[in-house]
């Protein structure tokens, strides 16, 4: 063995167990890829770097076309990256012995139309060493009306609900659900977020990417904001949200709009109804210069901003 063996990904060391012990579940390493080559290349991720900790959900949030995708195909083995490394436990996606402890759910599952929702169960179920009893999958993902159903039958968030069952009924510790909530109610979307809860509070590691900036709020521990192939910034929800310094103060107000906008510190004024909303550096300054001009001022409210905010804040000029 070469000394060389020291600085290599945890895959590479002798004691496989050892390595999926200490390993993170997922890693990306200055990862760029390119789609097609020459000058049709497009460059979909940029020297991008990212790491799911054991237990957590992460989420990545970007644009359409920011590389999120891309990304979870890299993990999964679908895709190969043109630089850096993909490893899954420390090992190759490529590996059995790591690709048996993977679910995923995917944007655009193409699968046949004439399997029941219970035949797919049992189909994906026997891929896997060690997959969840059928009747508590069916439970999980709430199929009960739906099992002896084809597919071409199932409504939209129906075939939503069954693929997030495929994803988990091996029971894998890694989980990559890409958009997993589209086309869900507002019901179901609850019900899935509390199954995905439930899969981090067992220790399984999630991978997620959803475009509801309110959903990364609530279910991640981490969220990797994603903006053209890069990640632009990584945190808590409540570290993100940080990132955008400024407040929001709302009121009820006769002063005119011009001296608002000349307030220290205000960035942008925007009228609802009869209330106004400044976006402000601080809040203080702007409310001692505010308050003594009206004395009838009413309805004041100040907050920060939520993570829509943090999110277009973030993902603008980069
Ligand atoms: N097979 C492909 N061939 C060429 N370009 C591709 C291919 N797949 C994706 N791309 C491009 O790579 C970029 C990243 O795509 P990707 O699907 O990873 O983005 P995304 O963040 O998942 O987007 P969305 O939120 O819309 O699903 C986009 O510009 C996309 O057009």
């Amino acid at each position: 063995m070469s000394t060389s063996t020291l600085s290599m990904p945890a895959a590479n060391t002798a004691n496989p167990a050892l390595a999926s012990q200490v390993a993170p579940p997922a890693q990306l390493t200055g990862v760029t890829h390119r789609y097609g080559s020459g000058a049709a290349a497009h460059v979909a991720l940029d020297r991008f770097s990212l790491t799911v900790r054991p237990g957590e959900v992460l989420a990545l949030l970007g644009p359409n076309g920011a590389g999120k995708t891309t990304a979870i195909k890299l993990l999964l083995g679908l895709l190969r990256p043109t630089e850096g490394t993909a490893t899954v436990f420390g090992g190759s996606p490529l590996e059995t012995r790591t690709r048996e402890r993977l679910g995923a759910m995917l944007q655009v599952a193409r699968v046949p139309e004439t399997l029941t929702a219970s035949e797919y169960l049992d189909l994906f179920r026997s891929y896997y060493p060690r997959p969840l009893p059928q009747d508590e999958v069916i439970r999980i993902a709430g199929l009960q009306e739906i099992a002896k159903k084809q597919f071409k039958d199932l409504s939209g968030g129906q075939k939503q609900r069954l693929l997030f069952a495929l994803a988990i009924c091996g029971d894998p510790d890694l989980v990559f659900l890409d958009e997993p909530t589209l086309g869900m109610d507002i019901e179901t979307r609850h019900a899935l977020w509390a199954q995905v809860r439930a899969l981090s509070e067992r220790g399984k590691s999630v991978l997620l990417t959803t475009h509801y900036l309110e959903e990364a709020d609530t279910l991640a521990h981490r969220i990797a904001v994603i903006a053209r192939g890069r990640v632009i910034a990584e945190g808590t929800p409540v570290d993100i949200k940080a990132q955008v310094s400024g407040r929001k103060v709302r009121c009820v107000t006769e002063v005119p709009e011009a001296q608002l906008r000349a307030l220290p510190g205000v960035i942008d004024v925007e009228y609802i109804g009869s209330a106004v909303t400044l976006t402000v550096k601080q809040a203080e300054p702007v409310l001692r210069a505010l308050l003594p001009l009206d004395s009838s001022l009413h309805s004041l409210e100040v907050t920060s901003p939520n993570l829509e905010d943090a999110f277009l804040a973030l993902t603008q000029d980069k």
